[in-house]
C-alpha cells in the first residue's frame, strides 16, 4: 500500500471553456486514517479538487496519486499490484449532489433491488450496517422518496464497498441531523478502524468541530492555508470576553495557531428534538 491516501504536486487545471484555471499549483499529502475537511467560498475550487482526485477529469499539469495510483487510469492497469483480497476494493468513491439528477433514482425500482444490483449479498454486513445507520426501509420504493430518503440510499450505494479514499462533496446537505451525526460517526469510525481516509468539502460545519484532522482552506483555487486540527486549533469558552462565535489567529509563529469560541448553534436543539422524535438515545448519538 502506498505511504499516503492521497498526494497532489504542482497540479493546475483549467476546464476547457474557462479563461482561467479552477484549481492552481496545489500540493497536497493526506496520510492514510485522517479526516480532512475542505473549506471554501463558492466558486473557490473545491470540487473541481476533489473530481480531479476521483478521476472525473483528466489532469495534464502535475501529479495526482490515490493510494499511490493515477485516479484517471483504469484500476485494472494495475491489477497487478492489487492482491487478491483487495479486488473486491475500490480506491476511491466521489459522492457528489449531482447523483439527484441521474435518472436511476427516479425510477419504479425497489431499494433491496437496487442494493443488490451493486454487491449488497457480497458485502453484507457492512451493507446491513449502513442500511440500519441510514434508518433505511428495504422496501421502499425509489421513484416515490424524499430527496434526503434518496440521499441516504445513494449514500449506502456509495459506501457499500470498503473504499480506501472516499471524496464527499457537499453531500449531507439533505440529510437530517440524525442520519448526518450517524454518518460523520461511521466514517470517523471507519477512519479509526481501517486504512482509509475521508476528504470531505462541505458548508455545513453543525456538529463537525471534533470531527476532522486537518483542514484545507481553498481560495480562488489555491490551497491558502492547511491546518493541522489538534496542533492548530484550541476551542475555548470565551476570547477576550468574546463567547460568540468567535475565531483569533495567532500569526507570531510560523505555523498557524487558531482559538474558536465553542458556536452557539442549533445544531444541539435539532439534535434532541429528532432524538425524541426517532427514538433514538442520548448515548447512541
Ligand atoms: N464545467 C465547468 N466549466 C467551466 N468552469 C467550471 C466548470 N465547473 C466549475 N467551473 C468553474 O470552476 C471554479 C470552481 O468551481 P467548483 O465547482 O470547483 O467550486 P466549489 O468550491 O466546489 O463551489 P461550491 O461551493 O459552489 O460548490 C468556478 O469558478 C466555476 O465557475
Amino acid at each position: 500500500m502506498a505511504e499516503f491516501a492521497v498526494e497532489v504536486d504542482n497540479l493546475t487545471y483549467k476546464f476547457a471553456e474557462a479563461t482561467k484555471p479552477s484549481v492552481i499549483d496545489i500540493k497536497l499529502q493526506i496520510p492514510w486514517n485522517k479526516r480532512t475537511l475542505v473549506v471554501g467560498a463558492n466558486g473557490a475550487g473545491k470540487s473541481t479538487l476533489l473530481k480531479l482526485l476521483s478521476g472525473k477529469h483528466l489532469c495534464l499539469n502535475g501529479k495526482i496519486r490515490v493510494n499511490g495510483l493515477d485516479p484517471f487510469s483504469p484500476l485494472s492497469m494495475h491489477q497487478e499490484e492489487v492482491n487478491s483480497e483487495e479486488k473486491d476494493w475500490q480506491v476511491t468513491t466521489y459522492l457528489g449532489t449531482e447523483w439527484c439528477h441521474m435518472s436511476i433514482i427516479n425510477r419504479d425500482i425497489g431499494v433491496l433491488e437496487l442494493l443488490e444490483s451493486i454487491g449488497l449479498n457480497h458485502f453484507k454486513e457492512r451493507g446491513e450496517k449502513l442500511i440500519e445507520i441510514l434508518d433505511i426501509d428495504t422496501n421502499w420504493r425509489m421513484h416515490r422518496l424524499s430527496d434526503g430518503q434518496k440521499r441516504r440510499v445513494q449514500l449506502a450505494m456509495g459506501l457499500l464497498k470498503p473504499w480506501k479514499v472516499l471524496l464527499l462533496d457537499e453531500v449531507t446537505v439533505d440529510l437530517d441531523v440524525i442520519a448526518r451525526s450517524r454518518l460523520l460517526q461511521f466514517l470517523k469510525w471507519e477512519t479509526e478502524t481501517r486504512k482509509c481516509s475521508v476528504i470531505y468539502a462541505t458548508h455545513i460545519f453543525d456538529g463537525l468541530a471534533k470531527w476532522p484532522d486537518k483542514v484545507i482552506h481553498v481560495k480562488d483555487g489555491r490551497i491558502v492555508s492547511q491546518l493541522n486540527y489538534t496542533k492548530d486549533v484550541e476551542f475555548c469558552n470565551e476570547i477576550d470576553g468574546n463567547t460568540n462565535g468567535h475565531v483569533t489567529f495567532h500569526s507570531s509563529t510560523n505555523q498557524p495557531h487558531i482559538s474558536i469560541t465553542r458556536v452557539n448553534s442549533l445544531h444541539p436543539l435539532a439534535l434532541a428534538w429528532l432524538r425524541e422524535d426517532t427514538g433514538v438515545s442520548n448515548e447512541e448519538i
